[in-house]
């Protein structure tokens, strides 16, 4: 199995469980892997032969700015879904962080693994 990946896609979103978080616009980031094969793409060089990183990103860039979760889980479900039913997707790892959720952290967040390994 190969691997098409997007790391560090950063989205501002209405997302969070308190009244505050509902006024205001928080950034969430995220890294997807995706499960696929390269090497058809890499025998024709036609980008239609590949999972497209591009088409993925616009996607999820549009779906999480219009989105209004309460939980980051839910926001990562949806992803998922997205990425598996849109994009022919067979497995994909998720991490997906809300940065500014916790001062005294770095980063927080979940990680998921949907769909089978092939
Ligand atoms: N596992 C989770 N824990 C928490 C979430 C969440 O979405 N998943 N959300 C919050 C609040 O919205 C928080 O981000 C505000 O600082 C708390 N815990």
């Amino acid at each position: 199995m190969d691997l098409v990946y997007i790391r560090e896609l950063e989205v501002e979103t209405v997302i969070g469980i308190y009244d505050w978080e509902r006024e205001i616009r928080q950034r969430i980031n995220l890294d997807l892997e995706m499960g696929t094969d390269i090497r058809q793409a890499a025998n024709t060089e036609d980008v239609d032969n590949t999972l497209n990183y591009k088409s993925v990103s616009d996607r999820l860039i549009e779906f999480i700015e219009q989105s209004e979760f309460l939980l980051i889980e839910t926001m990562a479900e949806q992803i998922a879904e997205i990425v598996l039913n849109e994009f022919s997707v067979k497995w994909l790892r998720l991490r997906l962080g809300k940065p500014g959720a916790v001062p005294q952290a770095a980063d927080v967040g979940v990680i998921i693994e949907r769909g089978e390994r092939f």
